[in-house]
């Protein structure tokens, strides 16, 4: 499948992540596509991703910290509030429907797979710059996007998290995070940021950050 069209950089480094199929078309996606996900698989990937998504939401309010521009700004600004107010929510709630509380969901144990991500996203932050920060998030952001988009209609039991990546508000975030992406390079490294040096060490970044989110499909599989 041709990559969705959520940018230039998206695309160059995208082609450039030898495990960007083995992340969006990982066993645990084929299986929530399928509908044959065991639910407690999907119920411990879901207290870890809530995990997950605490440091994601830090890594973005980070973003926020190290923007240069107001546009830059509003949108790491408006990602921290989608993440905090929408879709850890949705967490919330479909944990509590399948038996698992508040105390329990805060309660989870990181996963050493999870650790190792979420770690690596904001170290890159911290010792840093803006553009690091985006190359590490950019594949968390913008593989579900894809992941939602070829999922979508698929139905099944899974069908609820398939819709909330697939509609139109996440793939309007997918959309405004690669022109993010884009003019925050254009910003930095001028018009020609594709043929920079520092353009194939942010792809590095890419890459890393991809093959982390396959460990994490992994951990879900393995309920480790
Ligand atoms: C591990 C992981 N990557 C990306 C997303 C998308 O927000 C998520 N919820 N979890």
């Amino acid at each position: 499948m041709s990559a969705p069209e959520y940018g230039r950089a998206f695309t160059l480094w995208r082609k450039a992540a030898p495990e960007w199929d083995a992340y969006t078309r990982h066993e645990f996606v084929e299986a929530l596509r399928r509908g044959d996900l065991p639910r407690q698989d999907f119920l411990h990937y879901l207290r870890q991703d809530y995990v997950f998504l605490i440091h994601f939401a830090r890594a973005w309010a980070l973003a926020a910290a190290k923007a240069g521009t107001l546009a830059e700004m509003q949108a790491a600004s408006a990602t921290v509030q989608a993440l905090v107010h929408h879709e850890m929510p949705l967490h919330v709630q479909v944990c509590a429907r399948a038996g698992i509380d508040a105390p329990a969901l805060e309660a989870t144990v990181e996963a050493p797979a999870n650790l190792a991500y979420t770690r690596y996203v904001l170290e890159a932050g911290y010792s840093g710059d803006f553009l690091d920060l985006m190359a590490a998030l950019a594949p968390c952001v913008l593989g579900y996007g894809e992941i939602g988009t070829r999922l979508a209609g698929s139905g099944g039991p899974y069908s609820d998290w398939i819709e909330t990546y697939a509609g139109a508000e996440y793939q309007a975030l997918c959309h405004d995070v690669g022109g993010l992406i884009d003019g925050a390079l254009a910003y930095r490294l001028g018009p020609d940021w594709a043929g920079s040096p520092r353009f194939d060490h942010l792809a590095q970044r890419f890459a890393t950050a991809t093959r982390l989110e396959v460990g994490f499909w992994q951990m879900g599989l393995d309920g480790a």
